[in-house]
C-alpha cells in the first residue's frame, strides 16, 4: 500500500505543466475502437491508473497499442473482440464508453457495469434509452450490459438529464449508423467537444458539440488519424486551488484559460490574482482569502469535479462559504476528513456550510475518491505539520505524478510505501 506524507506551510513557486485531460482521454481511447482501417496516434495521453486500466482492456480485445511517452498508437483494424467483463472495466467509469463504441463498430457488446467514483447513484439509463432509440436491445444480466442490434438507424433522442457519459457513448454508437441522429439536451463539457473533433478527424460527421444540441451524420467507416488530447481543465484547477490556498506564485501551463473560466472566477472572488497569457495562467496569493459561495453546475458553470479542492481552501478562508453541490447527492465525504485537521464545516443535504478558521493541523487522512484525494493533498499542503494520505489508489485515477509536481513547486511532499 503506497501514502503520501506531506509536511504543510510551504507556499508554492515556479511553473507545473499540466498533462492531458482524464475525461476526454478516457473516451477517446475506447473511441478508436471505432477505426477498421490504419492507426490512431494520440498525444497528450496523461499516464494515470485510468488510461492503464483503458490500454490493458483494448489490447485484450485485439487492438494493438503501442505507447511512448505519452503518444499512443492504436491499431484497431484486427479487432475481434466484443466483451469487456474484468475487474479492469469494473473499476473505471469511464469502461462505460466501450459499450458505445463497440456497438457502433460491431452492433454488439457486453460490457461489466462500471465503476468509478462512489459519490453518489450513478445510473447508465440515459446512455441505454439512447442505445434503444438508436435501435438496439440491451439487457443488464450477471452485474453485464449486453446489447445488440441488427443494425443502428439515426433517429432524435432528448436526454431526460444533462449527462457527459450518456452524451458521448450515444454519440460514438451513431458515428456509424444510418442517416441522422439528432442529441437534445446533451453536455457541453470541453471532453465532450474533444471527443467530436477526434472522431470527426477519423471521418466522422458531427456538429454541434460545446452547444445543447448534437447532430450525428453517419458515415460508413472511420479511419486512424492523428489527434492530441486537450489539456485537464480539472488538474488545471486543482494546482490553481492549491497555489491560492497555500500562497505563492505559480505558472500554470499548457491549459485553455477559457476551460478555467469558471475556476478562475471563482478563486478572484477570494482575492488570488490570476493571468492568463496564452496557453498558461498565472495565479498569485499574497494576502489572506475571502469566504465565497459556490454552486457545481454543468459546464460552462463551476464543475463538480473541482468542487472539493475548492472545499479544503475554504476551510480557511475569512467568513462564511456555502457550497451547494447540484450534480452528485453524495460529493461531501471529504468533509469528515477535513474535520479532523480542525475545520468547521456541517454537511446539510448536499450543501456544505464552512466557516473558515485560523489555519488546518496535520493529521492522517483517507481519500475515499479522486477528487477527496485532491481536497486531501491540499489540505495537507496548507496545513501546520505533518499528514499522512492513505487511499492513493484513487488519486493515481486521475493525476499523473501528483508528487513529483508539487515537490517542484516547493512542497514537502513524498509516496512512502508501506
Ligand atoms: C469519466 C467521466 O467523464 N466522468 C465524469 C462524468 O461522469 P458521468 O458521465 O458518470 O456523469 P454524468 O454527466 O452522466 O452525470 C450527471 C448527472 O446525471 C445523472 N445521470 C447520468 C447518466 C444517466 O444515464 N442517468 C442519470 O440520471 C447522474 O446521476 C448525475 O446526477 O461527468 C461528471 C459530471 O460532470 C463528472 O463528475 C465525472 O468526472
Ligand atoms: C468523478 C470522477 O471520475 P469518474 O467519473 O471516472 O469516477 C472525476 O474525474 O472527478
Amino acid at each position: 500500500m503506497e501514502k503520501l506524507i506531506i509536511n504543510g506551510g510551504n507556499k508554492l513557486f515556479g511553473e507545473v505543466e499540466i498533462s492531458g485531460a482524464k475525461n476526454a482521454a478516457v473516451a477517446i481511447l475506447p473511441a478508436a475502437i471505432l477505426a477498421s482501417e490504419g492507426v490512431c496516434k494520440i498525444d497528450n495521453i496523461p499516464d494515470i491508473e485510468d488510461v492503464h486500466c483503458l490500454e490493458r482492456i483494448l489490447e485484450n480485445l485485439g487492438c494493438k497499442v503501442n505507447k511512448e511517452r505519452n503518444t499512443a498508437h492504436i491499431d484497431s483494424s484486427n479487432l475481434n473482440g466484443t466483451e469487456a467483463c474484468t475487474e479492469d472495466a469494473r473499476r473505471m467509469r469511464a469502461s462505460y464508453y466501450l459499450i458505445g463504441a463497440l456497438l457502433g463498430r460491431f452492433k454488439k457488446a457486453k460490457v461489466d457495469l462500471p465503476g468509478g467514483c462512489p459519490i453518489g447513484v450513478r445510473p447508465i439509463d440515459q446512455h441505454i434509452k439512447g442505445f434503444e432509440a438508436l435501435g438496439a436491445h440491451v439487457v443488464i444480466e450477471h452485474g453485464a450490459v449486453i446489447v445488440k442490434a441488427d443494425k443502428l438507424i439515426g433517429t432524435k433522442i432528448f436526454f431526460d438529464v444533462v449527462s457527459v457519459g450518456a452524451t458521448i457513448n450515444v454519440m460514438l454508437a451513431a458515428t456509424l449508423a444510418e442517416g441522422v441522429t439528432i442529441l437534445e439536451n446533451v453536455a457541453k463539457e470541453p471532453h465532450v467537444v474533444d471527443v467530436a473533433n477526434f472522431l470527426n478527424s477519423m471521418g466522422a460527421n458531427i456538429k454541434g458539440a460545446g452547444t445543447d444540441v448534437i447532430k450525428v451524420f453517419g458515415v460508413e467507416k472511420l479511419t486512424g488519424c492523428n489527434y492530441s488530447v486537450i489539456p485537464d481543465q480539472i488538474e488545471a484547477g486543482t494546482y490553481m486551488i492549491a497555489t491560492a490556498a497555500c500562497g505563492g506564485e505559480v505558472t500554470i501551463k499548457n491549459v485553455i484559460p477559457k476551460h478555467l473560466e469558471s475556476i478562475s472566477a471563482k478563486l478572484v472572488e477570494t482575492g488570488v490574482e490570476i493571468v492568463p497569457n496564452g496557453d498558461s495562467v498565472k495565479v498569485i496569493s499574497n494576502k489572506d482569502l475571502n469566504a465565497i459561495n459556490i454552486k457545481t453546475l454543468p459546464y460552462p458553470g463551476f464543475p463538480t469535479d473541482i468542487q472539493q479542492p475548492m472545499t479544503s481552501l475554504l476551510c480557511t478562508a475569512k467568513g462564511r462559504s456555502i457550497v451547494n453541490e447540484s450534480i452528485w447527492e453524495n460529493r461531501f465525504k471529504h468533509v469528515d476528513e477535513l474535520k479532523k485537521m480542525g475545520a468547521n464545516v456541517k454537511v446539510e443535504g448536499r450543501t456544505a456550510i464552512i466557516d473558515g478558521i485560523d489555519k488546518l493541523t496535520g493529521a492522517v487522512l483517507k481519500a475515499t475518491d479522486l477528487r477527496a484525494g485532491a481536497a486531501m493533498v491540499i489540505a495537507a499542503l496548507m496545513a501546520e505539520g505533518e499528514s499522512e494520505i492513505i487511499g492513493i489508489e484513487h488519486i493515481d485515477r486521475g493525476y499523473p505524478h501528483i508528487e513529483e509536481k508539487f515537490k517542484e513547486l516547493g512542497a514537502n511532499i513524498r509516496r512512502e510505501v508501506e
